[in-house]
């Protein structure tokens, strides 16, 4: 009878007997399915990332994120921070990044995200606590394969625990087992939308009072302030494999081409976070950004792949002069990334301090 713990038991040159023993093996799972998730359960997650200034720097060079202010520490002291700090979205795309082996490894689609707040700026070397709460699970009901999951997350200090970072996530998670459904009935569609705006207004240069007076502009013309960024950044490997495994990222829709080759996409696809961050990147680039302070109602409307080019284009909604210090007003922006077809794959609602003009 074979000795199966002797090592040279199996003849890795015997390509049918070892294909015959990796299709009968049973596959140790990572992530989880829908139904292991329930309304109020807690999660911890704990692979230990500690946030860098090489990763912050890898992150803003490589998304076109080159705010001086997260580069050098005189700039940054300029700019009313104690020490220079990593950048945003490199922090939310960390914090995100390790809660993906708990809650959507398993595969699915990043929906969107609501309520960011970053509650302080985050400094390197900070070590990283993330915590989740399930907040609702429903299933989908346009499709069958699928649930639709969100979860409240919590990016701490891990060493004085404070909060630095916390927001709302929505994923399609597949079901173990596929659900009737109800066919993804729809309601009353929505005839047309409101009408176009005639004119579209964009501010003169970019600080808060270029924004404040294009708005007025904008409301006595019955116009939008609305723009685009010349901008664009093609999606190579580094942006789609890698710099979400440097945020130990482990969906596999990222770094696996054999699995992603029967999917929708046919290829692996980038990490919303790093789409996101391209497209506020070029809306950046067009404006004196003083701090980060909220998103709300992020949508990923569509996939992006290798090779595709994210672009970015703007519309001002609101700008609040007594929100931020003296030097600063708030200014709140919906930012839209597409494609080089003109397809929308995220917009998102988002309200930063902008330097005023002195
Ligand atoms: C995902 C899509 C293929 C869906 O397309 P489509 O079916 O046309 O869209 P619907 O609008 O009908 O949405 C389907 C159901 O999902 C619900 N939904 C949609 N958005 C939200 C939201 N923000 N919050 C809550 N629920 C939402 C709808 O109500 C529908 O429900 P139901 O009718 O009951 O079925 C398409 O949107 C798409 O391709 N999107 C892009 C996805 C993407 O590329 N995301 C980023 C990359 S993946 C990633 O980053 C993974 C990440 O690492 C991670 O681990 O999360």
């Amino acid at each position: 009878m074979t000795d199966w713990t002797d090592p040279d038991a199996l003849d890795l040159s015997d390509s049918e007997a070892f294909d015959s023993m990796v299709d009968r093996a049973a596959t140790r799972e990572k992530g989880h399915f829908f139904e292991f998730f329930a309304d109020g359960d807690e999660l911890a997650h704990d692979p230990g990332l500690r946030l860098t200034h090489h990763g912050s720097e890898q992150w803003m060079g490589q998304t076109l994120n080159h705010d001086p202010a997260y580069w050098r520490a005189d700039t940054a002291r300029e700019r009313g921070f104690d020490e220079r700090p990593v950048h945003p979205d490199y922090l939310l795309a960390c914090v995100m990044g390790i809660t993906v082996e708990d809650l959507s490894e398993k595969g699915g689609y990043f929906l969107g995200r609501d309520d960011v707040t970053f509650h302080q700026p985050v400094t390197a070397g900070t070590p990283l606590s993330v915590t989740s709460t399930v907040v609702d699970t429903r299933t989908s009901s346009s499709r069958p394969k699928y649930g639709i999951v969100t979860w409240e997350t919590e990016g701490r200090d891990r060493e004085t625990g404070e909060t630095l970072v916390s927001y709302q996530r929505t994923n399609m998670i597949p079901r173990r087992e596929p659900a009737a459904t109800d066919g993804g009935a729809v309601g009353e569609q929505d005839e047309g939308g409101p009408a176009l705006p005639e004119t579209l207004v964009s501010p003169d240069g970019k600080y808060f009072e270029d924004f404040r007076r294009a708005l007025d502009t904008a409301q006595e013309e019955h116009a939008a302030v609305a723009y685009r960024h010349e901008r664009g950044r093609t999606m190579d490997d580094q942006l789609v494999a890698g710099l979400p495994l440097a945020t130990l990222n482990t969906a596999r829709q990222h770094h696996n081409r054999d699995e992603m080759a029967d999917s929708p996409s046919g290829d692996i696809v980038a990490y919303g976070d790093v789409t996101r961050s391209i497209a506020l990147a070029h809306a950046r680039s067009d404006e004196a950004t003083y701090r980060e302070h909220r998103f709300a109602d992020e949508r990923f409307h569509d996939f992006v792949t290798l090779g595709d080019t994210i672009y970015g284009f703007t519309r001002v909604l609101d700008c609040d002069p007594d929100a931020g210090p003296e030097r600063a007003g708030a200014v709140t922006f919906e930012h839209v990334a597409f494609n080089q077809d003109q397809t929308p794959v995220y917009s998102g609602r988002r309200t930063a301090l902008i330097q005023r003009d002195t």
